[in-house]
């Protein structure tokens, strides 16, 4: 059985406020923060790493408990091994690692879970889904990528649904988390196919109140695992 999680991506905060966009996102009823650690190699794109993780972690005043909330960290970065003791070390409670960026997908699952972490494997839109067969197993979710991985603001690609529902199909247990262009008009596509965890960055962050925004992803997500008798209730 699996819930919906909704986890709005830092990336489209104000990078010069991240402390207070982390903490906002929780006040705003996110599940997850997502964040999206990219090295310039892996993606055409340079953006935050374990500095800023124990910052955000750290930043947030004692009477606000987002010490306690879950930092889901997507590596978008060659060599994924390297990084596993200083993002666990850091803060991150789940590290989604990219199959494309790895030899050994098993090991590196081992190690994540070694350093207490959530494992994630994450595909891009050129992979196919049945890579992540052998995987599911071992792992607490599945990332299928909804973009290209590198920036925020990019097209939804609707023909990366046949994978979810593939996945879903196979997995109805598994945590299936979607990521780019998802907000009004796309998450129904998504939850339909059986996606259960929404990364959402421009739509939360943009919206007028992104409160609302986060409720109504939420809702969509709901709505669909019920229809499909697998709502964790
Ligand atoms: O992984 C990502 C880019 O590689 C981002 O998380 C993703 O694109 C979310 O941003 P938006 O909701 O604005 O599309």
């Amino acid at each position: 059985m699996v819930k919906p999680i909704i986890a709005p991506s830092l990336l489209a905060g104000d990078f010069s406020q991240l402390g207070c966009e982390c903490h906002r996102m929780f006040e705003c009823g996110s599940d997850w923060v997502h964040l999206d650690v990219m090295d310039g190699h892996f993606v055409p794109n340079i953006t935050m790493g374990p500095p800023i993780i124990t910052s955000l972690r750290n930043a947030v005043p004692k009477d606000k408990p987002v010490n306690k909330k879950f930092f889901d960290c997507h590596m978008m970065v060659s060599n994924p091994e390297q990084w596993v003791e200083e993002i666990a070390k850091s803060g991150g409670d789940q590290y989604t690692f990219h199959y494309e960026s790895t030899k050994n997908p098993v090991e590196l699952i081992k190690l994540i879970k070694s350093f207490n972490m959530k494992a994630a494997c994450a595909i891009k839109p050129n992979t196919n889904v049945e890579v992540l067969f052998e995987l599911a197993p071992y792992l607490d979710m599945a990332l299928i990528m909804t973009v290209e991985p590198g920036f925020g603001g990019q097209k939804f690609m609707a023909n990366m649904m046949p994978k979810v529902e593939e996945l879903r199909k196979q997995f109805p247990n598994l945590n299936i988390q979607v990521d780019g262009g998802l907000g009004k008009g796309t998450v129904e596509i998504a939850a339909e196919a059986g996606a259960n965890v929404i990364v959402a960055g421009t739509s939360v962050f943009k919206a007028d109140d992104p409160s609302k925004m986060i409720e109504y992803l939420r809702n969509e997500v709901q709505v669909n695992l019920e229809k499909r008798g697998i709502a964790d209730v």
